[in-house]
């Protein structure tokens, strides 16, 4: 296969649950009347209330005065009002093309088909090892891939419930005729590719405890660790019974909706920053205050986040296993039951009883449909083969005898970025506009998780910044029938001039 020269794609991340989307009905939005099958909904219905109570708004402006000031984003703030609720507003004059705002992730990973494609951070997302590695790596992949595509494919079935789960960049078990030990060398560095030098990744660290998790640096490995890691680890130490439900956990949310590892990282980071908070007030004497006024304080950054229950909120569409909406719902409902047994099985703290309920977990899955982007970090293995596409003629065709072997065995996967789906704490803050001033973008430079905005025309201090939750070039009744998903009709000028007509 010849190498076509295309420009670069641009890298627009995306809402969440954007595109993949039939146009939707939303009839029972809003309205559960199910009844739970969880016993902590009712033992610890107080304590659940509190923790999914809106914020009062000195505490919400309070968090956000620090968060804004601690990642130095002093060109934002966050703005109030009765009708949206929560909104961003420049402090400063933007011009066209700015970054507005590199917010960092609170929650999020990588959708675990894309792990097969992709080698990144388990931290950061950047992508780690080196070309050779990346290259090898996913070739090796595909080559044992009949196992593995007979699980890619069960994900990407219509029938999966939920809409969280990313299909894209899917490897497709393709074969290649590439021997083993020419893969495996390059896995182990003992195979070099031309002026991959020009490209040199960070060298995998590997986690203290399991074989899954991989980093670009020993500081990620250890914030990772402290951050979520620590609880999800199903390496050898941990416990055989605990290590034995973690996999079930993972093997579930695998065969269902990748969301839910997402789901189980906010409730290890909410335990272990509760843990943290605890060893801190002990250390310091202060025993006055209650377990659960600290589980309070460290839930907090989650509790902050605009919230619904995840089988409430998420899109309806009629095709989903010809099913009605009610029973939809119910099947939500029950697969996030489910999901929420196994990784209490794992992880089940009691002085954190009552983040294991069931409320909460559809709450934050909920606050994910609702609020998260698409995690989208470009491949260097797509720079790498544009750049020796673009060499002078004679240095092209003495580098391409020894790189499109791979680049014919790669096809399209070569340009597969790291695809996942990742809360941030500030852009999670932008209200829509069918005529947005922002934009979420990664330029080339943009090479981890982050969550970059992009001024699209100047936007002046004090203006509220908005982005697009939807395909803003949709006709008005499309527009709306999407924006209904996130219990809202837009009433921008172009909505309001396009009603009109
Ligand atoms: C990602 S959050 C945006 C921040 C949100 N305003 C808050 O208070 O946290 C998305 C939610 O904000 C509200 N929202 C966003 N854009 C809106 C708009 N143009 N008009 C009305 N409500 C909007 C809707 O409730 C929507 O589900």
């Amino acid at each position: 296969m010849a190498w076509i020269k295309t420009p670069k794609p641009r890298r627009r991340q995306r809402r969440h649950n954007q595109p993949q989307q039939a146009p939707t009905h939303t009839g029972g939005m809003g309205r559960s009347s199910r009844a739970s099958p969880c016993d902590m909904d009712r033992e610890f219905a107080p304590e659940i209330a509190q923790l999914l109570a809106t914020p009062p708004l000195q505490s919400a402006k309070k968090y956000y005065d620090e968060l804004i000031q601690s990642k130095k984003h002093d060109a934002i703030r966050v703005n109030y009002n009765s009708e949206h609720g929560k909104g961003i507003c420049a402090s400063k004059d933007f011009a066209e093309g700015d970054v507005i705002l590199k917010d960092q992730m609170l929650v999020g990973a990588q959708h675990s088909l894309n792990k097969i494609d992709c080698a990144v951070c388990s931290y950061c997302f950047r992508f780690i090892g080196s070309i050779e590695f990346q290259i090898g790596r996913r070739l090796y992949l595909q080559s044992i891939g009949s196992s593995i595509s007979c699980t890619t494919e069960r994900h990407c079935h219509g029938s999966d419930v939920g809409s969280s789960t990313g299909c894209s960049g899917v490897t497709k078990g393709k074969s290649n005729t590439l021997p083993q030990e020419v893969l495996e060398s390059l896995i182990n560095g003992d195979h070099s590719l031309p002026f991959s030098d020009l490209f040199t990744l960070p060298k995998v660290v590997a986690c203290r405890g399991c074989e899954e998790e991989h980093y670009c640096s020993q500081s990620c490995a250890d914030s990772d660790w402290e951050t979520y890691h620590s609880l999800l680890c199903a390496g050898s130490n941990t416990e055989p019974s605990r290590r034995s439900a973690l996999h079930k956990f993972v093997e579930h949310a695998n065969d269902t909706n990748d969301i839910f590892l997402v789901a189980a990282k906010a409730i290890t980071f909410t335990i272990l920053r509760y843990k943290k908070l605890k060893r801190q007030h002990e250390f310091q004497n202060k025993l006055d205050e209650s377990n659960f006024s600290l589980l309070m304080e460290a839930w907090k950054p989650l509790s902050m986040g605009f919230k619904k229950r995840w089988w409430d909120c998420v899109a309806w569409t009629e095709d989903v296993d010809s099913c009605d909406e009610d029973s939809f719902r119910q099947e939500l409902m029950d697969l996030a039951f489910t999901s929420l047994q196994l990784l209490k099985d794992a992880i089940y703290d009691a002085e954190c009883a009552p983040l294991f309920s069931l409320e909460v977990y559809g709450h934050i899955v909920g606050m994910f449909e609702l609020n998260n982007l698409d995690l989208v970090v470009a491949s260097p293995v797509e720079d790498y083969f544009m750049y020796i596409d673009e060499l002078p003629d004679n240095e092209k065709e003495e580098a391409e005898k020894a790189t499109m072997p791979f680049l014919d065995a790669l096809g399209d996967d070569c340009s597969i970025p790291c695809e996942g789906t990742a809360f941030f704490p500030l852009q999670s803050c932008m209200n829509h506009s069918c005529c947005p001033n922002a934009k979420a973008f990664k330029r080339d430079e943009d090479n981890d998780g982050h969550g970059v905005i992009i001024a699209l025309e100047p936007i002046s201090k004090d203006d509220e910044i908005t982005i697009s939750y939807i395909d803003e070039d949709l006709p008005y009744v499309e527009r709306q029938a999407l924006l209904a998903d996130y219990g809202f009709t837009c009433a921008c000028l172009k909505c309001q001039e396009e009603k009109l007509n």
